[in-house]
């Protein structure tokens, strides 16, 4: 069978590219304004149907989204079969589809995508799609549909969804019936699966004070409460704030996880009650971070660090308490964890911690080699997975004449499989999981908390003119291009009490990310490093943060060296 070249031409007019912007396939997908996107989308249609294709037919999935960026902005992933990211491979044919100049030229890349792959195009194509709240889904899921149409494709629509949601469902899909079955493809399904696995885990535990919960004004925001109606509010006492999704460009502004974690404080006009536990999802509920206030109304962040300790923690005992010695517990975490969480990890938890470069791929694709791997971004996107192994180890009967407590652990261990989107980082389950354990450990915020202490760290942003001339190696955690500038930072860290630093391009914006984090006390040889710098940000000035921290002073210092030669624009007085 070959392509319609006609069909594919006369649906692609409709769909011109904006001739002055180039897209690139990344970490997060394409992400731009919303405004520029439209012949994007339809391309994406085109490549979902392909991938289809390519493997016999499996759904694929296609989320209309942008994350956490503002709402003017848009974007869209692609999920493959398992409900994993699009294998990266394929990430340069979305590129390369995405930048044609033509309707010609699209068709001629098409040709080539589909020689390239290998793509039988008599194989019919199943792609399910879900958006978030943005107003620009509704135009630009339409052109996604012209995409799937423009190669026959059978489509299932999932409307507004989480982003894990779509996951979920694309997982679903392509297990049913099957020994694997993933769960009900249904919304519906979703809710049920999730809501029977945390009554099992949290009945007859002694409830905390109700959790609050920042919706970003997002897609979180519907979800959860659909989610309540399900489990019901009795073992699940919970506040949502921020959970308007019809008020023009309210979305993640001021508030959400990404602010939470960027700027270190509560969502704007969130009163922190002091010791009560907050937690704040993203604009697609992928993230989730936790947060509280002590008796001073100091701020406390609980981010996927913690979360990652939190976690490895409970199922350590699980498994212990189970008698399943044989399950190795891992984590994976990127050069952005925090030295003390990684500290804490393999000191006292005794747990193996594999670092990988940033994005989930990469996580989720280390997190497969352990028996239980546990994975989690700092900025709080995260799962565990479970092996098969372990999965079938779980699921036979067990000892036969197993002890009370050796019972109680695997059958929480079986909840837990159920409770735990397995597919990628879902704030909902997520939030679940960890407020299963502070149900079963009996623990304030404060106590999760007090596990170890963060290093005082700086994330910063250096505009330069060519980021791609940055080429990192060590996950990410060294220099290797331009030359001579791992020496540099090499030489700032030394002498830095805890000093670690390093240096990567993004692969979601146009900028070089450095982070530096170091203990709070300065050492005596180094502290001529540190200018005692005056706190340029409104907020942190506001709060009487006059002086930035040893880990600040690093970032700063690095950030300088970056831009002295590779800088783009004029230098600021301060990163931060
Ligand atoms: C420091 C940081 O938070 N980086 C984020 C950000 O990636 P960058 O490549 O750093 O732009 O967006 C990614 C996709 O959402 C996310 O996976 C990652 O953690
Ligand atoms: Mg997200």
């Amino acid at each position: 069978m070959s392509l319609n070249e006609q069909v594919v031409r006369a649906a692609s007019s409709a769909h011109p590219r904006p001739l002055n912007t180039t897209f690139a396939y990344g970490t997060a997908g394409f992400r731009a304004n919303a405004d520029t996107l439209d012949s994007t989308m339809f391309r994406v249609g085109l490549l979902a149907a392909l991938r289809s294709k390519k493997l016999a037919g499996q759904h694929i999935g296609v989320m209309v989204t942008a994350s956490h960026n503002p709402e003017q902005d848009n974007g869209v992933k692609l999920v493959d079969p398992h409900g994993e990211m699009l294998h990266s491979s394929w990430e340069q044919y979305a590129t390369l589809l995405a930048n044609a100049t033509s309707d010609d030229a699209l068709v001629t890349t098409l040709h080539h995508v589909i020689q390239a792959t290998g793509v039988d195009l008599a194989v019919k194509a199943n792609v399910v799609y879900g958006h978030d709240t943005r107003p620009s889904c509704r135009s630009l899921v339409r052109a996604v549909v012209d995409g799937l149409a423009a190669l026959d494709t059978d489509q299932v629509n999932a409307g507004l969804v989480t982003t894990p949601q779509l996951h979920y469902l694309v997982r679903c899909l392509n297990t049913q019936g099957s020994s694997d079955a993933y769960g009900e493809p249904s919304v519906e399904g979703y809710y049920h699966k999730l809501a029977a696995a945390y009554t099992t885990l949290a009945t007859g535990r002694h409830l905390l004070p109700a959790l609050t919960v920042d919706c970003a004004n997002g897609v979180g925001a519907p979800k959860l409460k659909e989610f309540l109606k399900v489990v019901g509010t009795d073992l699940l006492p919970l506040v949502t704030v921020r959970d308007t999704t019809t008020v023009a460009g309210s979305l993640n502004k001021d508030c959400g996880a990404d602010f939470v974690k960027t700027q270190q404080r509560a969502p704007r006009g969130v009163d922190l009650v002091p010791w009560q536990r907050y937690a704040s999802f993203d604009g697609d509920a992928d993230r989730i971070v936790f947060y509280y206030a002590d008796a001073e109304g100091t701020f406390h962040l609980l981010d996927g660090d913690k979360i990652a300790g939190l976690v490895a923690g409970f199922i350590l005992d699980l498994v212990r308490d189970a008698g399943l010695d044989d399950v190795k517990v891992g984590v994976v975490q990127t050069a952005y964890a925090n030295g003390a969480s990684t500290k804490y990890l393999t000191e006292v938890l005794g747990v193996p911690v594999t670092c990988v470069p940033t994005g989930v791929k990469h996580l989720h694709h280390a997190a497969e080699s352990y028996d239980v791997g546990v994975y989690f971004e700092a900025n709080g996107h995260g799962t565990v997975l479970f092996s098969p192994a372990t999965l079938s180890l779980l699921s036979s009967p067990g000892p036969s004449s197993p002890t009370a407590s050796q019972s109680a652990a695997l059958s929480n261990l079986r909840a837990l499989v159920d409770l735990i989107n397995q597919t990628v980082g879902d704030a909902l389950s997520d939030l679940l999981l960890v407020e299963t354990i502070l149900l079963h450990r009996q623990w304030s915020p404060a106590q999760w908390d007090s596990a170890y202490s963060d290093l005082p760290n700086r994330l910063v942003k250096v505009l330069v003119t060519d980021r791609t001339a940055f080429v990192t190696s060590d996950a990410e955690r060294r220099l290797d291009r331009p030359e001579g500038v791992q020496a540099r930072i090499d030489e700032a860290v030394r002498g830095v009490e805890g000093g670690r630093s390093f240096v990567r391009p993004s692969g979601t914006e146009d900028c070089v990310r450095v982070y530096a984090e170091a203990n709070t006390r300065q050492a005596a040889d180094g502290a001529s490093l540190f200018l005692p710098l005056v706190i340029t940000d409104p907020p942190r000035r506001a709060a009487g943060l006059t002086r930035t921290t040893p880990g600040a002073d690093l970032a700063n210092k690095v950030a300088r060296i970056v831009h002295d030669k590779f800088g783009k624009g004029p230098q600021p007085a301060s990163f931060f």
